[in-house]
């Protein structure tokens, strides 16, 4: 891997603190950040570097698990750090930061590769990337990427004119869009599950395979997030990009050959083959929820409505559930149900794939008790395969018994998102970032739903906190003969 400077651009937030340095502090630990490298934080208060050095220092005593362990290398990764106030608005502040970060390639002998990370609110992606170009930031001898983070737009239309803005300074190929779902290890598995076990691979289709529920439910709320959340609701925050990807990985067919590209054909084919919806029939594939006040690990706990910063009219969604049809040979008939919301009973995100109870068929009134096979991958908070599989049981008259079969990833010092994903940024894998077909695919299949909620043409069901949801999402797989598992 080469020797980089990595420019950050929002340094002082919060998810640099809580997620970048020590992404990067756990790649310098395991030598991935090829030595020499240059760091550069960049955002508006007026910071010298030792006080930015500390800043990091202080970051990583709360938020990595190696900052005691590994104390020793400290000193030798702050170094790397380097600090410069710019307000991304204003053009002449971009000349210091060029200045910057030529001393220090020189100083250093880096070549001239530059990985920009946007870490700052959506509406700068556009400025930043302009200046980079009119600057002339983004021109060295070296390559230059773009990471930038969610949400990357708003509705269809405002993706795509961001995108057209980007693609006039960085292309296609330099645009690394994070969604941090793709960097869990689970997530990542599902290529090698279905591509290295040629028992799903035969098995990963509409012959065997009846349903295949992907679930996202958290305990947390609204937080203190009201300003951007009440905007966006589940629908954007979620399903638009994590859960849609989490589709996309699932129902994928195999590439002809490994690698970024053909990878993400397969991802685009399934979001091509999904069956749109207008706004008129939303209602009869999505339910939208809101939670109300309930009880979540013995604690009582308010209303959205009631959260700070929330109107009490407030109409937005924290709960969506979606039934999906990919129009495929492949998977033509099976239902995709995805639900994901705030506010649940537990914290869970996984895929649960069911198979065609053929035994059910075959003993049709004899033997209600066998159950589908399941292929259930746990995401988080645990990561595990388990497939459920029915057994005689010979102390129950022979009955057919569910029994589990169950691997349990390790958990500990397991890659965090963030870090295998700004690896792949800096040695130049996109394979687990969002292309711009993707999400734009993505927006497309949302940009109905996004209407249908504006106008309110589809019920707010609310449900208790600590619950699954609304009743209503039940119903949605009742009504196909099927229940969330
Ligand atoms: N936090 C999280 O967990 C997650 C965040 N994201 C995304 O990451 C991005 C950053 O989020 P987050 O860190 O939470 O946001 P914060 O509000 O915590 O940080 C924003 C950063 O931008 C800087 N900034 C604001 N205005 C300017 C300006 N005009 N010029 C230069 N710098 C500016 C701020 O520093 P200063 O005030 O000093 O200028 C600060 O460093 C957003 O796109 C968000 O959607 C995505 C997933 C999770
Ligand atoms: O992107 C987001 O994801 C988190 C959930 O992420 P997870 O890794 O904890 O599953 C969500 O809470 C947040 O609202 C959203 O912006």
């Amino acid at each position: 891997m080469d020797s980089v400077s990595f420019i950050l651009f929002g340094a002082t937030g919060d998810l640099a603190k809580r997620k970048i340095f020590p992404a990067l502090y756990n790649l310098f630990l395991d030598e991935k950040l090829t030595a020499p490298f240059s760091i550069i934080g960049l955002s508006r208060r007026e910071w010298t570097d030792e006080a930015f050095q500390l800043h990091v220092k202080e970051s990583l005593s709360h938020f990595s698990r190696r900052f005691r362990k590994e104390e020793n290398r400290l000193a030798e990764f702050l170094q790397a750090f380097r600090y410069c106030a710019l307000d991304v608005t204003s053009s002449a502040d971009y000349e210091p930061v060029l200045n910057l970060i030529e001393s220090r390639e020189e100083e250093l002998g880096i070549q001239g590769n530059r990985l920009f990370y946007l870490s700052v609110a959506p509406e700068f992606f556009d400025i930043i990337a302009s200046n980079i170009k009119e600057r002339g930031i983004g021109t060295s001898k070296g390559w230059k990427r773009l990471v930038i983070e969610k949400p990357f737009g708003h509705d269809l239309a405002s993706a795509q004119q961001l995108n057209e803005k980007l693609s006039t300074a960085f292309r296609e190929d330099e645009i690394y869009r994070i969604d941090h779902y793709l960097g869990k290890q689970m997530v990542q598995n599902l290529e090698s599950l279905k591509l290295a076990n040629p028992i799903f691979q035969s098995l990963w289709n509409n012959q065997n395979i009846s349903s295949v529920q992907i679930t996202a439910s958290e305990t947390v709320g609204v937080e203190e997030r009201a300003n951007y959340y009440d905007r966006a609701g589940a629908i954007r925050d979620m399903f638009q990009n994590h859960m849609l990807q989490l589709l996309m990985m699932t129902a994928m067919q195999f590439p002809e050959q490994i690698g970024p590209e053909y990878i993400r054909h397969e991802k685009r084919k399934i979001m091509k083959s999904l069956r749109s919806l207008t706004k008129e029939n939303v209602a009869f594939q999505v339910i939208r929820g809101q939670y109300d006040s309930g009880e979540i690990n013995g604690k009582q706990v308010a209303a959205y409505k009631e959260e700070p910063g929330v109107e009490s009219s407030s109409t937005n969604d924290t709960f969506i559930a979606a039934r999906l049809w990919i129009d495929d040979p492949s998977w033509r008939g099976v239902p995709f149900y995805i639900r994901t919301g705030k506010r649940m009973e537990k914290k869970s995100t996984k895929i649960v794939i069911e198979f065609k109870n053929t035994l059910h068929d075959l003993q049709e009134g004899h033997n209600e008790k066998a159950t589908p096979n399941l292929l259930i991958i746990e995401i988080s908070p645990n990561e595990s395969v388990s497939l459920q599989l029915n057994l005689k049981n010979p102390l129950n008259y022979g009955q057919a018994e569910p029994v589990t079969l169950h691997f349990s990833a390790p958990g500990k010092d397991v890659p965090e998102a963030y870090e295998s994903l700004i690896y792949d940024a800096l040695r130049g894998d996109p394979t687990f970032f969002a292309h711009w077909k993707e999400v734009e695919l993505s927006w497309n299949w949302v940009q109905p739903v996004l209407e249908a909620f504006a106008e309110n043409i589809l019920p707010l069901h609310s449900y208790p906190a600590g619950s699954m949801g609304p009743k209503a999402a039940h119903q949605l797989l009742e009504e196909d003969g099927f229940k969330w598992w």
